[in-house]
């Protein structure tokens, strides 16, 4: 990346996520995103749409793109915002602009940087503790953040993990390196195993986790996560599952009380959801390990049939 100019950034899979990620990065670099074609029709005609914490604003910097074919050849950064079941799509479409290049995921579960990894040499991981949505064609809701965006080296070349948080942190955006980027990973699916099906099966915002006949659920849900994490060697910033739980309900879940998760919108518009890469992944490692994950493994199932009987039956 050459010093005196704006940094290049391609956010890949630009929904609730990238576009609003895209919008602040504006500010500092050049931004494609690379999204389906009503978000980029919009965005060309009127500008990408933000509302809510991030600003209110109209950006007209952000460029959209559809296909590879429209990425100019000076692209310093990657960023993966796409869900996680198409990580590996979405990497093998832009395989030529990502191959040789940093690229980073934002994306929430276990597993998308080891799928980037098999493109380029440099990944980071990444977690961002915010709620965002999609309004509309190019429009995007940002409600409530609870945590700095987290950026580690998880393989190659470090400078590049200094070069982009810098980048983030002169958009404005608060940003924290994250030494131990595995255990970051775990430490933000807790949060999504603990509330993202629950808040999808049940149609409620995150606040419902807290609820007297919903809790014991969760706390199911994180003590058997904890297990199969200790299992894995996983050094989770908090020394007990209690010490977590004490966390979840004290700060997390008022902080995202009144806002639905990203599984919740999966659900209701007939996606597929990320639940392998999250409570799915922790039943099958538990198995792997000989630790039972009867809450993980149940409320799997229940989202996997309803992501394929939208209409309940
Ligand atoms: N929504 C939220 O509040 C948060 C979401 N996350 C995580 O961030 C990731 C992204 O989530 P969202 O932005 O909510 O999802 P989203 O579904 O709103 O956005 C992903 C976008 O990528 C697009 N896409 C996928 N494959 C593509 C392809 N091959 N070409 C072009 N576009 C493609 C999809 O059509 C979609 O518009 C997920 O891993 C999610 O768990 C993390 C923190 C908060
Ligand atoms: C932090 C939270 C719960 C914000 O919505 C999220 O990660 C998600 O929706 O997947």
């Amino acid at each position: 990346m050459e010093s005196l100019q704006r940094p290049v950034i391609l956010i890949l899979g630009a929904g609730a996520v990238g576009l609003a990620l895209a919008g602040r990065l504006a500010a500092a670099a050049s931004v494609y995103a690379a999204c389906r074609p009503v978000h980029a029709a919009a965005i060309r005609d009127r500008g990408l749409v933000m509302e809510g914490i991030w600003g209110d604003a109209t950006i007209r910097e952000v460029i959209p793109v559809t296909g590879p074919d429209e990425v100019p050849p000076a692209v310093d950064f990657v960023i993966v915002t796409a869900k996680g079941t198409g990580t590996r799509a979405i990497c093998a479409d832009y395989a030529g602009v990502i191959r040789g290049r940093p690229t980073a995921s934002l994306q929430n579960g276990i597993g998308n940087e080891d799928i980037i990894a098999e493109y380029t040499n440099t990944v980071i991981g990444g977690t961002v503790t915010t709620n965002f949505s999609v309004a509309g064609p190019g429009h995007v809701r940002v409600l409530s953040e609870s945590a700095p965006m987290r950026f580690g080296a998880w393989s190659g070349d470090g400078d590049a993990l200094r070069e982009l948080i810098g980048i983030v942190r002169s958009a404005g955006i608060p940003v924290e390196p994250e030494p131990d980027i595995r255990a970051g990973k775990w430490a933000k699916a807790l949060l999504n195993i603990a509330v993202n099906p629950i808040c999808a099966l049940l149609r409620a915002p995150v606040g419902v986790a807290a609820e007297k006949e919903i809790r014991g659920i969760v706390d199911g849900l994180i003590r058997e996560t904890f297990a199969v994490a200790g299992a894995e060697g996983v050094h989770l910033p908090w020394a007990t599952a209690d010490d977590y739980l004490a966390y979840l309900f004290g700060v997390q879940v008022p902080d995202f009380a009144t806002v639905y998760p990203s599984m919740y919108h999966d659900l209701r518009q007939a996606r597929r959801t990320e639940i392998d890469l999250l409570n799915g992944y922790v039943a099958d490692l538990g198995e792997r390990h000989g630790i039972a994950t009867p809450y993980n493994r149940c409320i799997a199932a229940l989202v996997r049939y309803a992501q394929t009987h939208p209409d309940g039956r």
